[in-house]
Protein backbone atom coordinates (compact mmCIF):
# COMPACT_ATOMS: atom_id res chain seq x y z
CA UNK A 1 0.00 0.00 0.00
CA UNK A 2 2.03 3.31 -1.24
CA UNK A 3 1.87 6.06 1.73
CA UNK A 4 1.40 9.33 0.57
CA UNK A 5 4.07 11.65 1.58
CA UNK A 6 3.98 15.49 0.81
CA UNK A 7 3.77 18.84 2.40
CA UNK A 8 1.60 19.37 5.54
CA UNK A 9 0.84 22.99 5.72
CA UNK A 10 -1.42 24.08 2.96
CA UNK A 11 -1.34 20.86 0.97
CA UNK A 12 -4.47 21.29 -1.68
CA UNK A 13 -7.95 19.23 -0.95
CA UNK A 14 -7.98 16.36 -3.08
CA UNK A 15 -10.75 14.27 -3.87
CA UNK A 16 -11.15 10.16 -3.09
CA UNK A 17 -12.85 7.69 -2.75
CA UNK A 18 -13.35 5.28 0.27
CA UNK A 19 -12.53 1.61 -0.35
CA UNK A 20 -12.13 0.39 2.86
CA UNK A 21 -13.11 1.61 6.65
CA UNK A 22 -12.16 -0.09 9.99
CA UNK A 23 -13.66 2.03 13.25
CA UNK A 24 -12.62 5.64 12.71
CA UNK A 25 -9.74 5.49 9.95
CA UNK A 26 -10.19 4.48 5.94
CA UNK A 27 -8.34 3.87 2.81
CA UNK A 28 -9.49 6.72 -0.10
CA UNK A 29 -8.39 5.95 -3.47
CA UNK A 30 -7.40 8.73 -5.91
CA UNK A 31 -7.99 9.45 -9.21
CA UNK A 32 -4.88 7.69 -9.97
CA UNK A 33 -5.52 4.65 -8.08
CA UNK A 34 -3.16 5.60 -5.55
CA UNK A 35 -4.25 4.66 -1.98
CA UNK A 36 -3.85 6.56 1.31
CA UNK A 37 -5.11 5.52 4.96
CA UNK A 38 -7.11 8.47 6.30
CA UNK A 39 -8.57 9.98 9.13
CA UNK A 40 -11.53 12.03 9.61
CA UNK A 41 -11.13 15.77 10.44
CA UNK A 42 -13.56 15.22 12.97
CA UNK A 43 -17.20 13.41 13.13
CA UNK A 44 -18.80 15.28 10.61
CA UNK A 45 -16.44 13.99 8.30
CA UNK A 46 -16.47 10.33 9.28
CA UNK A 47 -16.84 8.40 6.08
CA UNK A 48 -18.05 5.31 5.02
CA UNK A 49 -17.11 2.81 2.03
CA UNK A 50 -18.42 4.50 -0.88
CA UNK A 51 -18.16 8.27 0.03
CA UNK A 52 -16.32 10.59 -2.39
CA UNK A 53 -14.33 12.85 -0.02
CA UNK A 54 -12.01 15.94 -0.27
CA UNK A 55 -9.01 15.06 1.79
CA UNK A 56 -5.64 16.60 2.75
CA UNK A 57 -2.19 15.06 2.96
CA UNK A 58 -0.28 15.16 6.57
CA UNK A 59 2.63 13.80 7.30
CA UNK A 60 2.67 9.76 5.60
CA UNK A 61 -1.39 9.61 6.05
CA UNK A 62 -4.50 11.93 4.89
CA UNK A 63 -7.22 13.95 6.72
CA UNK A 64 -10.67 13.67 5.55
CA UNK A 65 -11.74 16.62 5.55
CA UNK A 66 -15.16 16.98 3.77
CA UNK A 67 -17.43 14.12 2.63
CA UNK A 68 -19.18 15.11 -0.14
CA UNK A 69 -22.94 14.98 -0.46
CA UNK A 70 -24.42 10.77 -0.11
CA UNK A 71 -27.34 9.81 -2.84
CA UNK A 72 -28.08 7.19 -0.07
CA UNK A 73 -26.17 5.64 2.76
CA UNK A 74 -26.97 2.08 3.96
CA UNK A 75 -26.62 0.58 7.27
CA UNK A 76 -27.16 -1.99 9.64
CA UNK A 77 -26.07 -2.94 13.37
CA UNK A 78 -24.47 -6.35 14.88
CA UNK A 79 -24.69 -7.71 17.71
CA UNK A 80 -22.15 -5.89 19.38
CA UNK A 81 -23.66 -2.55 17.99
CA UNK A 82 -20.92 -1.60 15.97
CA UNK A 83 -22.08 0.05 12.43
CA UNK A 84 -21.41 -1.19 9.24
CA UNK A 85 -22.06 1.22 6.33
CA UNK A 86 -21.88 1.94 2.69
CA UNK A 87 -23.18 5.21 0.91
CA UNK A 88 -24.34 5.82 -2.77
CA UNK A 89 -25.40 2.47 -3.90
CA UNK A 90 -27.03 1.29 -7.25
CA UNK A 91 -28.37 -2.15 -5.75
CA UNK A 92 -27.85 -4.20 -3.12
CA UNK A 93 -27.86 -8.24 -4.31
CA UNK A 94 -28.95 -10.40 -1.33
CA UNK A 95 -27.16 -13.52 -1.49
CA UNK A 96 -28.86 -16.28 -0.06
CA UNK A 97 -28.84 -20.29 -0.74
CA UNK A 98 -30.20 -23.52 -0.97
CA UNK A 99 -28.33 -24.48 1.99
CA UNK A 100 -27.96 -23.09 4.93
CA UNK A 101 -31.63 -22.77 4.78
CA UNK A 102 -32.08 -18.52 5.21
CA UNK A 103 -33.75 -16.84 7.54
CA UNK A 104 -37.15 -14.81 5.53
CA UNK A 105 -37.09 -12.57 8.51
CA UNK A 106 -33.77 -11.27 7.91
CA UNK A 107 -34.20 -11.37 4.05
CA UNK A 108 -37.13 -9.14 5.01
CA UNK A 109 -35.49 -6.76 6.95
CA UNK A 110 -32.70 -6.47 4.11
CA UNK A 111 -34.95 -5.69 1.96
CA UNK A 112 -36.97 -3.06 4.25
CA UNK A 113 -33.37 -0.85 4.39
CA UNK A 114 -32.80 -0.89 0.69
CA UNK A 115 -35.81 0.38 -0.07
CA UNK A 116 -36.21 2.91 3.15
CA UNK A 117 -32.83 4.21 1.10
CA UNK A 118 -34.00 3.57 -2.22
CA UNK A 119 -31.90 1.24 -3.39
CA UNK A 120 -33.01 -1.39 -5.86
CA UNK A 121 -32.45 -4.81 -4.14
CA UNK A 122 -31.96 -7.94 -6.06
CA UNK A 123 -31.69 -11.35 -4.47
CA UNK A 124 -29.56 -14.43 -5.63
CA UNK A 125 -30.61 -17.51 -4.50
CA UNK A 126 -27.62 -19.90 -5.31
CA UNK A 127 -26.35 -23.42 -4.93
CA UNK A 128 -29.14 -24.50 -7.88
CA UNK A 129 -27.15 -28.13 -7.87
CA UNK A 130 -28.77 -29.35 -4.55
CA UNK A 131 -31.90 -29.46 -6.25
CA UNK A 132 -34.12 -30.86 -3.07
CA UNK A 133 -33.29 -28.21 -1.16
CA UNK A 134 -33.20 -25.53 -3.93
CA UNK A 135 -36.72 -25.97 -4.85
CA UNK A 136 -37.54 -25.72 -1.19
CA UNK A 137 -35.99 -22.61 -1.00
CA UNK A 138 -37.27 -21.37 -4.49
CA UNK A 139 -40.84 -22.08 -3.12
CA UNK A 140 -40.26 -19.99 0.17
CA UNK A 141 -38.96 -17.20 -2.26
CA UNK A 142 -42.57 -17.28 -4.26
CA UNK A 143 -44.04 -14.12 -2.68
CA UNK A 144 -41.19 -12.31 -2.78
CA UNK A 145 -40.93 -13.26 -6.95
CA UNK A 146 -44.71 -12.16 -6.94
CA UNK A 147 -43.73 -8.88 -5.26
CA UNK A 148 -41.61 -8.19 -8.54
CA UNK A 149 -38.16 -8.57 -6.72
CA UNK A 150 -35.64 -10.25 -9.32
CA UNK A 151 -34.56 -13.75 -7.71
CA UNK A 152 -31.51 -15.04 -9.94
CA UNK A 153 -31.18 -18.69 -9.39
CA UNK A 154 -27.21 -19.71 -9.25
CA UNK A 155 -25.00 -22.46 -9.08
CA UNK A 156 -21.72 -20.35 -8.15
CA UNK A 157 -19.60 -22.67 -7.06
CA UNK A 158 -19.67 -24.32 -10.82
CA UNK A 159 -20.69 -21.57 -13.03
CA UNK A 160 -22.25 -21.87 -16.79
CA UNK A 161 -22.13 -18.99 -19.09
CA UNK A 162 -26.13 -18.13 -18.19
CA UNK A 163 -24.77 -17.73 -15.16
CA UNK A 164 -22.04 -15.21 -15.84
CA UNK A 165 -24.04 -13.89 -18.41
CA UNK A 166 -26.94 -13.17 -16.08
CA UNK A 167 -24.39 -11.62 -13.18
CA UNK A 168 -22.35 -9.66 -15.83
CA UNK A 169 -25.80 -7.94 -17.06
CA UNK A 170 -26.78 -7.39 -13.57
CA UNK A 171 -23.46 -5.93 -12.18
CA UNK A 172 -22.40 -4.10 -14.92
CA UNK A 173 -21.54 0.02 -14.98
CA UNK A 174 -23.04 -0.03 -10.98
CA UNK A 175 -21.95 -0.23 -7.67
CA UNK A 176 -22.82 -3.22 -5.88
CA UNK A 177 -23.61 -4.17 -2.49
CA UNK A 178 -22.97 -8.20 -1.55
CA UNK A 179 -24.52 -8.99 1.79
CA UNK A 180 -25.87 -12.90 2.49
CA UNK A 181 -25.58 -15.43 5.99
CA UNK A 182 -22.43 -17.05 6.95
CA UNK A 183 -22.21 -20.30 3.99
CA UNK A 184 -24.72 -18.86 1.21
CA UNK A 185 -20.99 -18.20 -0.87
CA UNK A 186 -20.24 -14.94 -0.82
CA UNK A 187 -16.78 -15.42 -1.00
CA UNK A 188 -17.31 -17.72 -3.72
CA UNK A 189 -19.10 -14.82 -5.87
CA UNK A 190 -16.47 -12.69 -4.97
CA UNK A 191 -13.55 -14.89 -5.43
CA UNK A 192 -15.20 -15.25 -9.23
CA UNK A 193 -16.01 -11.77 -10.08
CA UNK A 194 -12.91 -9.87 -8.67
CA UNK A 195 -9.58 -11.91 -9.42
CA UNK A 196 -6.83 -11.08 -6.79
CA UNK A 197 -9.82 -10.06 -4.03
CA UNK A 198 -8.56 -12.17 -1.38
CA UNK A 199 -5.15 -10.59 -2.00
CA UNK A 200 -6.35 -7.54 -1.83
CA UNK A 201 -8.28 -8.11 1.34
CA UNK A 202 -4.95 -9.17 2.93
CA UNK A 203 -3.56 -5.56 2.13
CA UNK A 204 -6.17 -3.32 3.52
CA UNK A 205 -6.61 -5.45 6.42
CA UNK A 206 -2.91 -5.06 7.37
CA UNK A 207 -3.05 -1.41 6.50
CA UNK A 208 -5.84 -0.77 9.17
CA UNK A 209 -4.98 -3.17 11.75
CA UNK A 210 -1.50 -2.52 11.31
CA UNK A 211 -1.05 -6.40 10.81
CA UNK A 212 -3.85 -7.60 13.06
CA UNK A 213 -6.15 -10.03 11.63
CA UNK A 214 -9.37 -8.80 11.02
CA UNK A 215 -12.32 -9.73 8.51
CA UNK A 216 -14.81 -7.22 9.89
CA UNK A 217 -13.69 -4.41 7.28
CA UNK A 218 -16.88 -3.43 4.53
CA UNK A 219 -14.59 -3.55 1.09
CA UNK A 220 -14.68 -1.45 -2.34
CA UNK A 221 -13.78 -4.07 -5.28
CA UNK A 222 -13.35 -2.73 -8.76
CA UNK A 223 -14.43 -5.28 -11.31
CA UNK A 224 -13.31 -3.70 -14.10
CA UNK A 225 -9.72 -2.18 -15.62
CA UNK A 226 -12.30 0.58 -16.08
CA UNK A 227 -13.27 0.93 -12.56
CA UNK A 228 -16.65 1.40 -13.40
CA UNK A 229 -17.94 -1.91 -11.80
CA UNK A 230 -17.64 -2.21 -8.26
CA UNK A 231 -18.73 -4.71 -5.74
CA UNK A 232 -18.85 -3.84 -2.02
CA UNK A 233 -18.03 -6.75 0.25
CA UNK A 234 -19.83 -5.90 3.70
CA UNK A 235 -19.12 -9.31 6.20
CA UNK A 236 -22.45 -11.25 8.29
CA UNK A 237 -25.59 -10.74 7.30
CA UNK A 238 -26.90 -9.82 11.47
CA UNK A 239 -29.48 -7.95 12.15
CA UNK A 240 -30.51 -4.51 10.24
CA UNK A 241 -30.90 -1.62 12.45
CA UNK A 242 -34.72 -0.41 11.09
CA UNK A 243 -34.30 1.72 14.15
CA UNK A 244 -34.78 4.95 12.00
CA UNK A 245 -37.97 3.47 10.33
CA UNK A 246 -41.27 4.44 12.18
CA UNK A 247 -44.15 1.35 12.70
CA UNK A 248 -46.13 3.64 10.42
CA UNK A 249 -43.58 3.77 7.55
CA UNK A 250 -43.60 0.11 7.23
CA UNK A 251 -46.09 -1.44 5.53
CA UNK A 252 -44.54 1.44 2.65
CA UNK A 253 -41.61 -0.35 2.14
CA UNK A 254 -43.02 -3.33 2.03
CA UNK A 255 -44.24 -3.94 -1.24
CA UNK A 256 -47.38 -6.67 -0.97
CA UNK A 257 -48.45 -5.16 2.19
CA UNK A 258 -48.48 -1.88 0.51
CA UNK A 259 -50.39 -3.07 -2.43
CA UNK A 260 -53.29 -3.38 -0.32
CA UNK A 261 -52.52 -0.79 2.48
CA UNK A 262 -54.94 1.91 0.63
CA UNK A 263 -57.63 -0.57 0.86
CA UNK A 264 -58.26 0.19 4.35
CA UNK A 265 -61.53 2.05 5.64
CA UNK A 266 -58.83 4.02 8.12
CA UNK A 267 -56.41 6.44 6.64
CA UNK A 268 -54.31 5.92 10.21
CA UNK A 269 -54.64 2.10 9.87
CA UNK A 270 -51.75 -0.44 11.34
CA UNK A 271 -53.05 -3.46 9.64
CA UNK A 272 -53.03 -5.23 12.61
CA UNK A 273 -56.44 -5.56 13.79
CA UNK A 274 -58.40 -2.86 12.33
CA UNK A 275 -62.11 -3.77 10.92
CA UNK A 276 -62.08 -2.86 7.09
CA UNK A 277 -58.66 -3.25 6.72
CA UNK A 278 -57.66 -4.29 3.29
CA UNK A 279 -54.57 -6.17 4.30
CA UNK A 280 -56.14 -8.19 6.59
CA UNK A 281 -58.85 -8.81 4.09
CA UNK A 282 -55.81 -10.25 1.62
CA UNK A 283 -54.22 -12.25 4.09
CA UNK A 284 -57.65 -13.81 4.82
CA UNK A 285 -57.82 -14.32 0.80
CA UNK A 286 -54.26 -16.00 0.90
CA UNK A 287 -53.12 -12.87 -1.57
CA UNK A 288 -50.44 -12.01 1.06
CA UNK A 289 -48.32 -15.06 2.44
CA UNK A 290 -48.93 -15.74 5.94
CA UNK A 291 -45.21 -15.86 6.80
CA UNK A 292 -45.10 -12.03 5.16
CA UNK A 293 -47.65 -10.51 7.08
CA UNK A 294 -46.00 -12.59 10.55
CA UNK A 295 -42.85 -10.48 9.79
CA UNK A 296 -45.09 -6.88 9.20
CA UNK A 297 -46.00 -7.81 12.90
CA UNK A 298 -43.51 -8.49 14.79
CA UNK A 299 -41.73 -5.56 12.79
CA UNK A 300 -44.15 -3.78 13.60
CA UNK A 301 -44.37 -3.96 17.47
CA UNK A 302 -40.41 -3.78 17.03
CA UNK A 303 -40.63 -0.55 15.76
CA UNK A 304 -43.05 1.00 17.83
CA UNK A 305 -40.93 0.22 20.94
CA UNK A 306 -37.35 1.12 20.19
CA UNK A 307 -39.35 4.84 19.35
CA UNK A 308 -40.23 5.30 22.73
N1 LIG B 1 -23.23 -27.09 -3.61
C1 LIG B 1 -22.77 -25.86 -3.79
N2 LIG B 1 -21.93 -25.33 -2.88
C2 LIG B 1 -21.50 -24.07 -3.07
C3 LIG B 1 -21.89 -23.29 -4.20
N3 LIG B 1 -21.31 -22.09 -4.09
C4 LIG B 1 -20.57 -22.11 -2.95
N4 LIG B 1 -20.68 -23.32 -2.34
C5 LIG B 1 -20.02 -23.80 -1.11
O1 LIG B 1 -20.65 -23.23 0.01
C6 LIG B 1 -19.69 -23.05 1.06
C7 LIG B 1 -19.74 -21.61 1.54
O2 LIG B 1 -19.27 -20.78 0.51
P1 LIG B 1 -18.47 -19.43 0.81
O3 LIG B 1 -18.26 -18.73 -0.47
O4 LIG B 1 -17.29 -19.69 1.67
O5 LIG B 1 -19.60 -18.72 1.67
P2 LIG B 1 -19.60 -17.34 2.43
O6 LIG B 1 -20.95 -16.80 2.21
O7 LIG B 1 -18.46 -16.51 2.03
O8 LIG B 1 -19.49 -17.82 3.89
P3 LIG B 1 -18.64 -17.21 5.08
O9 LIG B 1 -17.21 -17.32 4.66
O10 LIG B 1 -19.00 -18.08 6.23
O11 LIG B 1 -19.13 -15.80 5.21
C8 LIG B 1 -18.34 -23.45 0.49
O12 LIG B 1 -18.07 -24.75 0.89
C9 LIG B 1 -18.58 -23.36 -1.01
O13 LIG B 1 -17.75 -24.21 -1.73
C10 LIG B 1 -22.76 -23.89 -5.15
O14 LIG B 1 -23.15 -23.30 -6.16
N5 LIG B 1 -23.18 -25.16 -4.88
ZN1 LIG C 1 -55.26 -1.81 7.15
Amino acid sequence: MAKHRGGTDGAALREGLVVASHGRHCIVETAEGERVICHPRGKKSQAVVGDRVQWQASEDEGTIEKVLPRSNLFYRQDEIRTKSFAANLDQVLILIAAEPEFSESQLARALIAAEAEHITPVIALNKRDLATAFARAWERLAPYRGMNYQVLPLALRATDAADRDALTGLLTGKTTLVLGPSGAGKSTLINLLVPGASAQTGEISQALNSGKHTTTTTTWYWMDKKSDTALIDSPGFQEFGLHHIEAMQLARLMPDIAEHATECKFYNCTHLHEPGCGVIAQVESGAISPSRYRIYGELFAELSQTRY
